[in-house]
């Protein structure tokens, strides 16, 4: 390709079609090649047994402007996997022009004429312009001492600047133009307009008015910054307008954008105010981004850190404004009853107001799903004027979930804390650690152990995320925890939180509770108002009695909403009178309005501006046939069932003990899941029992003193798939096989609940208060417990002690006694405790 000592390229060439960014002469650019045209030049003439780069030109053709640049290919990185795709690191030779495409499949080749002498490029000591005293000699001068003064603003210690600095002395003045419109800060556009210029004088005269506009940004900036002047020059290489990372000839990459960035990431890594030991993690990790190529995996990652480092509030607070009297109104008029929390709550805020040290008790609210432990968290939040941030902890099991994972690792992330932090973007939020009970532990190490540090005020000042590697301070955060039961709760993290009970409520909680806040929220929720749907109190209890069972409010906020989607439909149909229909005090009572001037849901016309009202009938249409009838007096028909109490994580429920017997073996069958305990309980009971049976004058099927001679006893707790255990089962065991064995019904409106032992005592249990909330609900009308239990009934609203019989038992005799009309067999209370006369 030499002729006659110029260097020439062959007259056919590919083209490479892009609209990535525009290869000058002089420049080296890098390129993704991912178009089945652009792959195909690389497969079959990279690829094909060339040598890469130094037999193949290729030209560049930017947008297919005639003019393109010829170019060798110095790199191709790349892979075949999952689809072809290939970055090409290109060095600008010459211009040329094209003459004619002779074919455009499968890639496009052109008849081409060079248009600049290559050797310009390639042999320094020839200078057009050196010799040139004219116009164009006087632009060349001018061009280099611009040249030079941009370098001189630019940090030499920089080695690519540094590089740029040798290079331009020792470069022909006429390449000038396309190097330094290469590397400056310039749109494809402003850099096409360079290419295209075919003289010389031209291509200066182009190329100047962008390195002066490029050395002005840089004075203005160098007027406005004022930082440090170690750091003035550093920040100005990146911040902005030019970057040395482009230059003559080097495999850098095209990086003005990302030189923007850097600088912008910079500036924001000093204006975090983060502690030393942060900023300092930062300012290396910045200095190793800066040297690295994009296309590194781990220029994303280092990025991404950073990017999280800048972003997290390490000094941005929001200021408590704590005014007890206002917090107490705000807590009283987002939460119906619960004030025994609530009052713990005002002591708590309360001391944190006077003592000015952060350190203090985590609260940790313990109760059954749906009780309001949340929306209490959330109204602390409201009290301080703190940013409230959930972080649901249930299914947790690995370490890293709290404290993130380390950089090495693939897909590596921050904690849920930190995350947390980004997300409130102050460091002051108050955070509530949802269901603490429910965190598991896996072979990835356990989150219960990560959370002891983030809960301890000794330690978590200093805390240390994984991802983050150095320490960040959470002693500013509020943490309110809450759980379903303690009994879950690793014991170390339990001893440092200080557990509120929040109980169930009582039906007429319930109903204040819905009609003060459920229903309202609903409405809004659904777009009513007041004046299209009114539930009146008279219903709201049959929706609590008949359609849900729980110790919260949870599902009957759900029946309400649905309510009030039924609602929402009749009203956006049309809810209205026809016109020649009017209401009568008459038709509106045929409608079930009650008498009152209210159509309720079966009207079929009524006029919109008065609500619908949703009665029994209503409820009924639209929540469907009741889902719980009063089921106590239903099953208590046969001898050999008994109803207990117990106590789940879900709040207190009432229990059915079915026993039957057949005749066999003195067998006993167990079913419906039971735990251990509870096993062990039934075992009892059949002891008593066998031990007592003649005292209560208790006879198997055959007539013998044995109550299990010739008898198999199958004992079942329904409902059979849910697990049960515990002692406390034990009084209503021996009460229903008493009435199995005696033939006698047990009284269908009394529950109880103990732990016994062989002697036939009636030891305490726990959960009474959640127990005692269940028999009120299912219209239980006399609890029987443990005597040791009676202190408990203090905590019962004054409404329940009220509207129940309360039998407080020391044995099992008081027990029965108690369970059956008219007491158990009068042998019982005669001979159960014989007097012991002594003998000397
Ligand atoms: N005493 C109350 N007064 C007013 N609204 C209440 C009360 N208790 C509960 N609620 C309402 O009941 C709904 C459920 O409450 P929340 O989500 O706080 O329950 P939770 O106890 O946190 O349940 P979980 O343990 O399932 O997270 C919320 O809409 C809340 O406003």
């Amino acid at each position: 390709m030499v002729s006659g000592g110029a260097i020439q390229i062959p007259s056919r060439l590919p083209l490479l079609l892009t609209h990535e960014g525009v290869l000058l002469p002089g420049s080296t650019v890098r390129f993704s090649v991912d178009s089945p045209r652009n792959i195909t030049i690389i497969g079959e003439l990279l690829f094909n047994g060339h040598l890469i780069c130094h037999t193949l030109s290729f030209s560049l053709c930017v947008c297919l402007c005639r003019i393109g640049t010829a170019g060798i290919a110095v790199q191709v990185v790349g892979s075949n996997w999952p689809k072809p795709h290939y970055t090409l690191l290109i060095t600008g030779l010459c211009r040329f022009s094209v003459s004619s495409l002779l074919k455009e499949r499968p890639f496009v080749l052109a008849e081409v004429k060079q248009l600049d002498q290559l050797e310009r490029y390639t042999t320094p000591q020839r200078d057009a312009t050196a010799t040139d005293d004219g116009e164009l000699g006087e632009l060349s001068e001018k061009f280099y001492q611009a040249a030079v003064q941009l370098l001189g603003m630019l940090d030499m210690s920089v080695p690519v600047v540094a590089k740029f600095r040798r290079l331009l002395d020792s470069l022909p003045r006429e390449t000038l133009p396309d190097v330094v419109a290469s590397m400056i800060r310039t749109s494809n556009k402003e850099k096409l307009q360079v290419l295209d210029a075919l003289s010389l004088e031209e291509r200066f005269k182009k190329a100047l008015p962008m390195l002066t506009r490029q050395i002005e940004g840089l004075k203005l900036l160098q007027k406005t910054r004022k930082t440090s002047p170690d750091n003035e020059k550093r920040v100005l290489v990146r911040k902005g307008t030019v970057f040395p990372g482009r230059q003559f000839n080097l495999d850098e990459e095209d990086e003005d954008d990302d030189g923007d960035d850097t600088a912008a990431l910079e500036r924001k890594v000093h204006g975090a105010n983060m502690p030393e030991a942060a900023l300092k993690i930062c300012l290396k990790e910045l200095k190793r981004l800066k040297k690295m190529p994009q296309s590194m995996p781990e220029y994303a990652l280092t990025r991404n850190y950073l990017d999280l480092m800048v972003e997290l509030p390490w000094s941005k607070s929001t200021k408590d404004c704590l005014d007890i009297r206002a917090a107490r109104t705000l807590l009283d008029n987002d939460h119906y009853a619960m004030n025994k929390l609530k009052r713990r709550v005002l002591e708590y805020l309360a001391v944190r107001q006077l003592k000015t040290s952060l350190k203090g008790p985590i609260l940790c609210f313990v109760g059954p799903p749906g009780v309001g432990k949340t929306s209490v968290g959330r109204s602390i939040a409201r009290t301080l004027g703190r940013e409230f941030h959930r972080i649901a902890l249930g299914g947790v099991c690995d370490q890293s979930d709290i404290r993130g994972h380390r950089r090495t690792y693939v897909g590596s992330m921050p904690g849920r804390i930190i995350n947390g932090l980004k997300t409130v973007g102050v460091n002051n939020p108050v955070f509530l650690l949802d269901e603490v009970d429910k965190l598991g532990k896996s072979l990835q190490g356990d989150p219960a152990a990560a959370l002891l540090e983030v809960l301890d005020p000794e330690q978590n000042h200093g805390f240390t995320d994984h991802y983050l590697n150095v320490a960040f301070d959470l002693s500013q955060v509020l943490f309110i925890a809450t759980a379903n039961t303690t009994a879950t709760i690793p014991p170390a993290l339990l001893d440092r939180m200080e557990v509120l009970e929040v109980p169930g409520y009582t039906q007429e909680e319930k109903v204040e509770i819905a009609h003060r806040h459920l229903i309202p929220n609903q409405l809004e929720q659904h777009g009513l108002t007041p004046q299209q749907l009114h539930i009146p109190q008279s219903t709201t209890p049959d929706i609590i009695s008949r359609y849900t069972r729980e110790a919260g409010v949870r599902s009957l906020e759900r029946k309400i909403g649905a309510i009030c989607r039924a609602v929402a439909v009749k009203v956006a149909e049309g809810h209205t009178l026809t016109k020649t229909e009017t209401l009568t005090p008459e038709n509106s009572k045929q409608h079930g309005g009650e008498g009152l001037n209210l159509p309720s849901w079966s009207d079929k016309a009524a006029p919109p501006e008065l609500p619908i009202v949703i009665d029994h009938i209503a409820l009924k249409d639209i929540l469907g046939p009741p889902v719980f009838e009063m089921e106590v007096s239903e099953r208590l028909t046969l001898p050999g069932v008994a109803l207990g109490l117990a106590w789940t994580p879900l709040g207190g429920e009432i229990m059915f003990v079915e026993a039957s017997r057949m005749e066999g073996e003195g067998q006993l069958t167990l079913t419906g899941q039971l735990g251990d305990v509870m096993k062990e309980s039934a075992h009892l009971a059949i002891s008593w029992l066998r031990a007592n049976a003649k005292t209560y004058q208790l006879t198997n099927m055959v007539g013998g003193s044995d109550p299990l001679e010739g008898t198999d006893i199958h004992l079942h707790f329904p409902a059979g798939a849910v697990t049960k255990d515990g002692p406390s089962a034990g009084v209503t065991i021996v009460t229903c096989l008493a009435s199995l064995f005696s033939g006698r019904l047990v009284r269908s409106d009394v529950a109880m609940t103990g732990e016994i032992t062989l002697r036939g005592l009636v030891l305490p249990v726990g959960g009474i208060k959640d127990k005692v909330l269940a028999a009120h609900r299912a219209g239980v009308k006399r609890v029987i417990l443990p005597k040791r239990n009676e202190k408990d009934l203090e905590e019962l609203p004054a409404n329940v002690r009220a509207n129940l019989d309360f039998i407080t038992a020391t044995n099992l005799d008081e027990v029965l006694n108690a369970s059956f009309d008219g007491g158990f067999p009068g042998v019982s209370s005669t001979r159960a405790h014989p007097q012991l006369t002594s003998k000397l």
